[in-house]
């Protein structure tokens, strides 16, 4: 048995994680950067992996940038792909009921990754992709390449997860050559015209372009502490977005929709919050999407159900000692955090297989450690575009219940099939659901 499984069985066994409040200060995270791979975007050698000591780096994504009023103006963009979604959903639709006016069933799974593509485009590269609309298929043929669950995505994932020293062994940077190039020149153009052309925009292109200025004007001491911003660390970066943003956010919205469709009181419930804050906002505006806060239940409650991340892997600064136990973490070992156990563990979920959202009112939450909902992770580590990424499934998912009632077909598999291959909940047949017109009456 390796350090790191070892690890991980003793923590699996012990309900309340050993991260407690050191969570924030004595784990790291263990993937160290190979200067030999850098910038290989394939491997997330990005500047998240910059010093797994210190934590963030210093020309990393800062929680700030994804916090208000810069998420208010980067989700700017967002409802224009939300309007592509819609446009892509009617087209689907129109077609299937001019082919087989008995089947109304759309499949999601691929719209849904369109949308998400779209979205970390426009707000990572700064690019229209368009994939919704068929436009950019460059760009979606890549994040299919990037999740394409062939042997060599297994291995890798495995691999990694198993000891941080197969990302310094394994020649990534070679096996995946057409994508790190594809990535690399995507950002070049792209700062170069907004260079040459004098563009501004709200996304983090611009960010990181701002923070490359401040970091020029900064002594050379200072910046010597850090990686230089530059195209292709910056290109590194947006790759991580694009790896982070995609599937998750896709696979989490299809999971919320496959569970109203089956759940109709609890899709009623959702519309008339929507309908009361569309009133209340006059649209879909970022101030109606904030207020709705049972969709925000929904998106968390998909996230625990069906779990993007099922652990997290950490190493500790310093010896740390498991409470109630003699298990003492030395620093040399990889610690594997079972967050999907713990968000299915009926003593912390009661009946956890139901989808009930209304786990995560405020009095349901206060009596749960905090700990045991773990889907953005917790420490220095914690995904930067959390709130980013609820705001963009609670648009998504409130735009397309306010256009459409979903329910069950024919080809719906009423309980998903997981797809065994796949290192994250992925439904086996997708998300096939049968979807009406909302009459405009309704809302
Ligand atoms: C359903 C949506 C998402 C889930 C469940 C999710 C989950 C996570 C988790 C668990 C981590 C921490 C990994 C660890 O502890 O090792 C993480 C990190 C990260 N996520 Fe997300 N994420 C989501 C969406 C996004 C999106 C949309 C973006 C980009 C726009 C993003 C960007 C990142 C980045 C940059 C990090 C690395 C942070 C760092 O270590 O500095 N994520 N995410």
């Amino acid at each position: 048995m390796t350090n790191a499984l070892r690890a991980a069985a003793c923590t699996s066994t012990s309900r309340n994680l050993p991260l407690e409040t050191r969570f924030c200060t004595s784990w790291n995270h263990p993937i160290g950067l190979n200067e030999r791979f850098y910038p290989t975007c394939v491997q997330g050698c990005s500047l998240k992996f910059q010093n797994p000591v210190i934590g963030r780096s210093p020309t990393g994504p800062r929680q700030s940038d994804f916090a208000e009023p810069p998420l208010q103006t980067k989700l700017g963009t967002v409802p224009e792909r939300n309007g592509n979604l819609f446009f892509c959903v009617r087209f689907q639709f129109s077609r299937t009921v001019r082919f087989n006016p008995s089947l109304l069933q759309v499949e999601f799974k691929d719209i849904l990754l369109r949308y998400s593509t779209d979205v970390i485009g426009s707000v990572a590269f700064g690019i229209d992709c368009n994939t919704v609309k068929g436009g950019n298929d460059d760009f979606l043929n890549m994040s299919r390449e990037l999740f394409r669950r062939n042997f060599i995505f297994l291995l890798r994932f495995f691999l990694i997860s198993v000891h941080p020293v197969f990302v310094k062994l394994l020649p990534f940077k070679r096996i995946f050559k057409d994508m790190t190039e594809f990535f690399l020149k995507l950002m070049s153009d792209t700062v170069n015209y907004r260079e040459k052309n004098k563009v501004e925009r709200n996304d983090f292109v611009q960010i990181m372009m701002q923070l490359r200025e401040e970091d020029r004007n900064r002594s050379t001491l200072d910046r010597a502490s850090h990686v230089e911003l530059n195209n292709d660390t910056m290109a590194a970066q947006a790759f991580l977005f694009f790896v982070a943003g995609l599937d998750n956010v896709a696979n989490t919205i299809g999971f919320a929709l496959h569970e109203l469709a089956m759940n109709h009181a609890l899709q009623r419930r959702a519309v008339a919050e929507i309908q009361e804050n569309i009133r209340k906002h006059g649209s879909l505006t970022y101030d109606a999407v904030r207020d709705m806060e049972l969709i925000e239940r929904i998106v968390r409650e998909s996230l625990r159900k069906y779990s993007p991340v099922g652990i997290l892997t950490r190493q500790p600064s310093e010896p740390i000692k498991i409470p109630d136990s003699d298990v003492v973490i030395d620093p040399s070992v990889m610690v594997w955090i079972p967050v999907w156990q713990a968000m299915h563990d009926p003593d912390i979920f009661p009946e956890p297989e139901r989808f009930d959202p209304d786990r995560f009112t405020e009095e349901a939450k206060k009596t749960r450690h905090q700990y045991n909902y773990l889907p953005f992770g917790e420490g220095p580590r914690f995904c930067v575009a959390e709130r980013f990424a609820i705001l963009e499934m609670k648009l998504c998912i409130a735009g397309l219940l306010q256009q459409h009632a979903f329910d069950a077909g024919s080809k719906t598999d009423v309980k998903l099939k997981l797809d065994p291959k796949t290192s994250s909940p992925t439904p086996q047949n997708g998300f096939w659901l049968q979807v009406t017109d909302r009459p405009t009456s309704a809302l």
